[in-house]
């Protein structure tokens, strides 16, 4: 039994992290939760709420529809051990994905897939939002080897500077570039907006759009439909039961990592290894139940501690972006399952150990105690890096962690650390798969749908509504006339001119047909014509 968390003595302390640590030989992982202010009393209290949580677990790894909103099955785990699926034909398509997904990467890299106009592929662009790019991002920036496979460039956005940038950058290689659109809806306006952009700058240098284009997509999708219809190089599916955050180990994951020579298998291995481990119905032999309690001790089941991401591993810098969709687009909501307004959530932020040291650990140290750290290390030093000058740089920043991880414990401040034997990316699976079933469990404590994100669709419409008023608005002032925001409001028929001021104050800095007379300082005695 465990000693409750104090850090004020070392005999305390120690027999506490023995009794608290979990550790798996063959994932190669420790948890560390000791110093997190889970009790005793606290495990026993939340027995009953875990067995549920493990059942309910239980039901939406056998199929059950767990994301009743959508009406929608939960599958991710299934795409790690295909023969989990609910039926023969799915774990086959599965399984079929994944060699598809293996040969393709093979033949782009050993050049028996070539660009259209000749010559093998130089790089691949990858144009994805959220789910779509974040897990990406991660494999390549956690995965990938200096020199190997292609250079990945990323568009996550619809920010033209962006779109410029990354357009300016590839040039005059977009001819051999490889260009892998990935929406699992296939409708999401901003990765398509960029294809477009992408397609026109593409075709004007010569290149071949569906000798080029990729897309991965759910069948039947807008995009699936339009990637079929022009014949593009090929098409991979994503799943209607795989939700964009959770669809790492789908294609959108295991592309890149085949495009860049990356061991894709072993990624999928350490992902069912830790969902194997992540299934034990016991919480202190679960490694993600004892993060999910640990989480819901820390802030009260209220999410009133922040999750505060620090991996001591450059690799893994991205790692706390992933998460933080992960972690809040999940747990993020307002209703519980039966209609009560909970606001649920737990914020998340984190780049890197020791670098943030230097930054805002200030405040976890000394200021306002609203979170939980949670350390991520890798015993695994490259042999390439002596030790200089009695220096070792990965001792040093072990040195850093455990600092750290002292004074913050000294000022009464909560911490986990994940420790990885090696960081490959069998490793990189099971973490993933690790915060995937910590996330799901924690969701049963607090009841929510973690599976649904109603939330997206407000910001969404409203955006939509806004680019529909500035149609009317560019139509109003074709005819030259000058107008204030209280006439054009008029005209358009709307109560509120402030959106007329954010599109007109847009539109008047990018087109100078738009003359303005007035103070930008006054909005009321701002006037607009379109010359
Ligand atoms: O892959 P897509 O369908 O384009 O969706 C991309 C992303 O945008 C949506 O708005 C959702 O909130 C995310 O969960 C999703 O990952």
């Amino acid at each position: 039994m465990p000693a409750d968390f104090d850090g004020s003595n070392p005999a305390t302390r120690w027999a506490r992290f023995c009794d608290l640590l979990w550790y798996d030989e063959g994932l190669g992982l420790w948890l560390d939760v000791s110093r997190m202010a889970l009790n005793q009393r606290d495990i026993e209290g939340m027995q009953p709420a875990f067995a549920k949580a493990f059942a309910a677990m239980a039901a939406l790894e056998s199929g059950a529809i767990a994301n009743p909103d959508e009406q929608r099955m939960v599958g991710h785990y299934w795409l790690r051990t295909p023969e989990l699926a609910p039926d023969a034909e799915t774990a086959g398509h599965i399984a079929g994905e994944i060699d598809r997904i293996e040969a393709f990467g093979h033949q782009v890299l050993a050049g028996g897939l070539q660009a259209p106009g000749g010559g093998t592929f130089t790089d691949v662009l990858w144009i994805g939002i959220g789910g779509s790019g974040l897990g990406p991002l991660l494999v390549i920036e956690a995965l990938q080897a200096e020199g190997q496979g292609l250079p990945f460039h990323f568009i996550d956005n619809v920010d033209p500077q962006g779109i410029s940038r990354i357009l300016g950058r590839l040039d005059d290689r977009l001819g051999t570039t490889l260009v892998i659109v990935v929406s699992k809806s296939g409708g999401t306006p901003e990765p398509r907006i960029a294809m477009e952009q992408v397609r026109a700058r593409l075709e004007q240098r010569g290149g071949r759009w569906a000798g080029q284009a990729v897309a991965v997509t759910m069948v039947g999708s807008r995009l699936d439909r339009l990637a079929e219809a022009e014949q593009w190089l090929a098409r991979f599916d994503m799943f209607d039961w795989v939700g964009g955050r959770t669809s790492i180990t789908s294609a959108v994951g295991l592309l890149p990592a085949a495009l860049t020579g990356t061991d894709l298998r072993a990624f999928l291995d350490g992902a069912a290894a830790m969902d194997a481990a992540t299934r034990a119905a016991a919480l202190t032999a679960n490694p993600a139940a004892l993060l999910a309690a640990s989480w819901h001790v820390a802030g009260h089941g209220r999410g009133q501690r922040d999750m505060v991401v620090l991996p001591y591993r450059d690799r893994l810098a991205v790692f706390s972006r992933y998460l933080q969709q992960l972690v809040m687009e999940s747990l993020g909501k307002k209703l519980s399952r039966d209609g009560q307004v909970v606001n649920q959530g737990i914020a998340v932020y984190g780049n890197k150990g020791s670098t943030d040291q230097h930054a805002y650990v200030q405040q976890l140290r000394d200021g306002v105690d609203n979170f939980f750290v949670s350390f991520i290390e890798a015993l695994d030093d490259p042999a390439d890096i002596p030790a200089l000058a009695g220096e070792r740089p990965g001792d040093v920043l072990e040195g850093f962690l455990q600092g750290t991880r002292t004074a913050l414990m000294e000022s009464g401040r909560q911490s986990l650390t994940i420790t990885l034997r090696r960081f490959d990316a069998r490793s990189l699976g099971a973490l993933v798969a690790l915060f995937e079933r910590a996330v799901g469990l924690y969701a049963e404590l607090v009841n929510v749908n973690a599976y649904d994100q109603p939330g997206v669709e407000a910001g969404k419409l409203a955006a939509a509504s806004i680019l529909d008023l500035q149609g009317r608005l560019e139509g109003l002032l074709a005819d030259g006339a000058p107008r204030t925001l209280e006439a054009l409001g008029q005209e358009l028929q709307t109560a509120d001119p402030e959106p007329l001021f954010w599109i007109l104050r847009h539109l008047s800095a990018n087109d100078p047909a738009y003359r303005v007379s007035g103070s930008w300082a006054e909005p009321a005695s701002l006037a607009f014509a379109r010359v």
